[in-house]
């Protein structure tokens, strides 16, 4: 999946249709011209890469995002192209219906069947425009198996990939979780997977997690108008509490993240390389230290000025070898530790990543007690599990992937990955009587409750929604890693950080050089949300920067050119 650059604002769907009412019920731009700029921007980006005209065929669904295709298929064919649209017999709502009534002036609606699809002739488009953000329940009938026809059942996927576009979505994906409504979350064969997605405004969640990379293709985020119904003053009425960091963070985020002087406590230090903090990695017993050495490596080259490797004192012998800069202090107990942590000039820990449960176990209250930021990885979760969350607080960072996942928060992660129910809709799911009002409420409840929010999703249980929940639930950062990466904080804001077009990074020891990257961001003073998701994305950019054959080894000694890349 390819999007513009730049850290990217995501809207829930309910969000997008508070929105978008807000805008209409100002009485400034109407559903129609709404509709009108999506028809146009979808219209465009076919243009953009199908120059001639050629033959299009536009399914269009009961909803508005049917509308949309209506629109397409007039402005395709004014454009030349030859057009076949199908639709369905229902009545759409006013703006829909208009769009309808606009094609039905130029060309035939065909029922949209199964049987008309398959009949027609071959064409070099194919827009689906069936179901968009309004998808409620799973696809039935007719429209289920046009769904699964779009995603190659039986015949060949790629009959359709390289020819399918998608409005704001390809149909039966759920733009809140990225799942596909009645269907496995693993995704099956018949899921549409389109070459291009045309979203409208902002993305939504569905296009950054689970099968929504996989499926929209190149996701094009198209501006129709509604900006200046988000913005107040220059301020954004809603506070980013999504965001988005696929592709690249923009560079004036990463370096204002990492460089500008942090205004804390780091900052009296001057130009000393404490002002760079110190971060300590506690690692673990003789014979498995590689993973907590990939950890200080990386929070070496991230920037942290010093880095302490803390071992049993019998495992020393074990770190005697590169790099020397970095230094080495035996730690046997959680005394030792409570003793070391009480220099305040350490500002940072990571533990977990080749300590041993045991020994995690038995250090865990010293680097809690310590009040420290922390990166919590690995052994380090499974302890934790174990023990309870009592003593993390809001400078912690937990860095689970699933199955740790799953062993601290069994729950969640059974609702995540179990059978998935339907959600019945939520007050907020629907329109609001006084949108605008409804924006400001938004902006009110975020900020004086910022739980309030966090429990406004759509039809399926999200990954989203599990990280989020975990960090209410643990009082701390949680970094749910994955090709899809979710970090939230227990306020409710979250990240969004795509690796599916990395899949060379889910190699052994990459997590520990994440723990290392965070512990060193940490360490330089950047608060916890920032340093997991400025951490996932440097993390990521080095194995981008590498390309496939990547090692964990390698992860660290990209972190220079990727800085250097952007600039810093
Ligand atoms: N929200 C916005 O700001 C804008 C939305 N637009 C378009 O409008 C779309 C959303 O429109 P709608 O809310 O009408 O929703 P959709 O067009 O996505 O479809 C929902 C319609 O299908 C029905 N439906 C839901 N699940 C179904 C199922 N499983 N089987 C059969 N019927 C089902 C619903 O009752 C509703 O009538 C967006 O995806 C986008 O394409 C654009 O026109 C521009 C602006
Ligand atoms: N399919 C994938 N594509 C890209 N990145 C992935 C994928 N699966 C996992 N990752 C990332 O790879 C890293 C693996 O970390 P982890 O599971 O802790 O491995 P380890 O314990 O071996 O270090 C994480 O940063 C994770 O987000
Ligand atoms: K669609």
């Amino acid at each position: 999946m390819k999007t513009r650059p730049g850290w990217t604002e995501v809207l829930t769907c309910a969000e997008m249709r508070a929105l978008e009412q807000a805008a209409m019920d100002s009485g400034k731009i109407t559903g129609l011209a709404l509709m009108e700029a999506a028809g146009a921007a979808v219209a465009r980006a076919i243009q953009g890469r199908w120059p001639l005209p050629g033959h299009a065929t536009v399914l269009c669904g009961p909803g508005n995002n049917g509308g949309d295709g209506y629109a397409v298929a007039a402005l395709l064919a004014r454009a030349g192209w030859q057009l076949r649209v199908l639709g369905l017999d229902n009545m759409p709502g006013p703006d829909a219906a208009e769009m309808k009534r606009r094609w039905a002036a130029l060309g035939p609606i065909e029922l949209l069947t199964c049987d008309a699809f398959r009949a027609g002739a071959d064409s070099d488009v194919y827009v689906d425009a069936i179901f968009g953000t309004g998808l409620a329940r799973p696809p039935e009938g007719e429209l289920a198996q046009i769904i699964a026809l779009l995603g190659g059942l039986g015949g060949d996927r790629a009959c359709f990939a390289q020819r399918l576009v998608a409005v704001d979505c390809p149909s039966g994906l759920c733009l809140d979780s990225g799942a596909h409504l009645g269907r496995p979350r693993a995704g099956d064969d018949r899921d549409p997977h389109a070459r291009l997605t045309v979203t409208f405004d902002s993305p939504k969640p569905g296009h950054f997690l689970e099968r929504g990379p996989i499926c929209c293709g190149e996701l094009v985020i198209a501006d129709i108008g509604l900006r200046q119904w988000r913005e107040c003053d220059g301020r954004a009425l809603r506070p980013a509490r999504l965001i988005a960091i696929w592709p690249p963070l923009a560079v004036e985020d990463c370096r204002a993240a990492i460089y500008a002087p942090p205004a804390n406590r780091l900052a009296k230090q001057g130009g000393h390389k404490f002002a760079n903090g110190h971060a300590l990695i506690v690692a673990g017993p003789l014979g498995q230290g590689g993973a907590a050495r990939l950890g200080a490596r990386a929070a070496l080259r991230i920037g942290a000025g010093l880095v302490t490797l803390a071992p049993p004192k019998a495992a020393l012998i074990e770190h005697l070898g590169p790099p020397d800069a970095l230094m080495r202090r035996g730690v046997d107990d959680d005394e030792a530790l409570a003793a070391m942590l009480a220099d305040p000039r350490i500002t940072a820990v990571a533990i977990g990543p080749g300590c041993g449960v045991d020994r995690a176990g038995a250090l865990l209250g010293a680097v809690l007690a310590s009040n420290r930021a922390c990166v919590l990885d690995a052994d380090a979760l499974t302890a934790l599990a174990a023990r309870g969350f009592e003593g993390l607080h809001d400078r912690c960072v937990l860095t689970p992937h699933g199955g740790e996942f799953a062993r601290l928060f069994p729950d969640l992660d059974e609702k995540l990955n179990g059978p998935p129910a339907l959600r019945p809709p939520r007050h907020g799911d629907a329109a609001h009587p006084d949108p605008m009002r409804h924006m400001a409420d938004l902006h009110a409840r975020a900020e004086a409750a910022p739980q309030a929010l966090t429990g406004r999703h759509g039809p399926l249980y999200s990954k989203l929604d599990a990280a989020r929940n975990a960090a209410a639930r643990a009082g701390a950062v949680v970094l749910l890693k994955g090709p899809d990466t979710v970090i939230a904080a227990p306020d409710g804001q979250a990240r969004i950080h795509s690796a599916h077009d990395i899949p060379w990074l889910a190699t052994a020891g990459a997590g520990d050089v994440l723990a290392g990257i965070i512990a060193g961001l940490l360490a330089r003073g950047l608060p916890p949300l920032e340093a997991a998701a400025t951490g996932a994305f440097l993390h990521a950019q080095a194995a981008r920067r590498f390309g496939p054959g990547l090692i964990a080894d390698d992860l660290p000694g990209q972190l220079p050119g990727v800085l250097r890349d952007m600039g810093l």
